[in-house]
């Protein structure tokens, strides 16, 4: 009951900064969509206000994000013929007191990051649940390559306490890119930036779930309302 309790407060949560970010569109504009459910309510209220007329084209970060885009009539566009983007609308794993994420719990961390760096700006939606002071109690997903992958994984291994091939059903999980995700534990984490540097160094490492610096806005909860921040220095987790 009391978990029911928390799930539904944090889809409430998910669904006021989804909107508020909404809000936040501008018509014309060229956007990248992220991936998650945060983005499913970010999506239905964008779909609400192109239905009252407001003109967008997006660059969907994933398979599951093209399905939200047709489901919300959000016309779609080639990423390559967009070239740069206005703005980018995603969700988090983790955000630190410093503005520092984890993402890729949805397996679309290497195209989000690839959309989230082509855009002019980048919106961040996070729900109270997500915020903590360090990175590290999420997993940190790892995008590698399926070609000597056993390989990957033991270097993985080597640097982080925990680290598994992300398995659904009994199967690895295969990205949208062709590739695996390992999920690794490495405790609280005190350099993101250099971590992702360390782990980027692994041939055969394609990409890490570490953002680090990309957040210009942070849409999250505070005394159950959506709040916008803007720098880490506005950053107080806690109510
Ligand atoms: O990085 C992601 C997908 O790769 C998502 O943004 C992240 O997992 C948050 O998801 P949700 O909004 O469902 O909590």
């Amino acid at each position: 009951m009391k978990k029911k309790r928390a799930n539904d407060q944090q889809e409430a949560e998910k669904a006021l900064v989804g909107a508020m970010a909404a809000e936040m569109v501008e018509t014309d504009m060229a956007i990248g969509l992220g991936t998650g459910s945060t983005v499913r309510h970010f999506a239905q209220a964008l779909g609400q206000r192109i239905r009252m007329g407001l003109r967008v084209r997006v660059i969907c970060t994933s398979r599951q994000s093209e399905m939200l885009a047709k489901q919300n009539d959000i016309p779609t566009t080639d990423f390559d013929r967009a070239r740069s983007l206005d703005l980018c609308v995603d969700g988090a794993d983790e955000v630190s007191l410093n503005f520092d994420m984890i993402k890729g719990g949805g397996g679309a961390l290497l195209y989000e990051k690839i959309v989230a760096a082509a855009s002019n700006r980048r919106i961040y939606m996070a729900d109270a649940t997500k915020l903590v002071g360090k990175l590290g109690e999420f997993p940190l997903p790892v995008e590698i390559c399926r070609f000597g992958h056993q390989n990957v994984l033991s270097h993985l291994a080597k640097l982080a306490q925990q680290c598994a091939l992300r398995q659904r059903d009994g199967d690895p999980v295969i990205t949208d890119a062709g590739n695996y995700i390992a999920d690794c534990q490495f405790g609280e984490i005190d350099r993101p930036a250099e971590l992702h540097r360390q782990l980027c160094d692994i041939p055969g490492v394609v990409e890490t779930g570490l953002f680090c610096g990309m957040i210009d806005t942070l849409i999250t909860i505070r005394n159950g309302k959506p709040v916008v921040l803007t720098s880490p220095g506005e950053v107080f987790w806690g109510s």
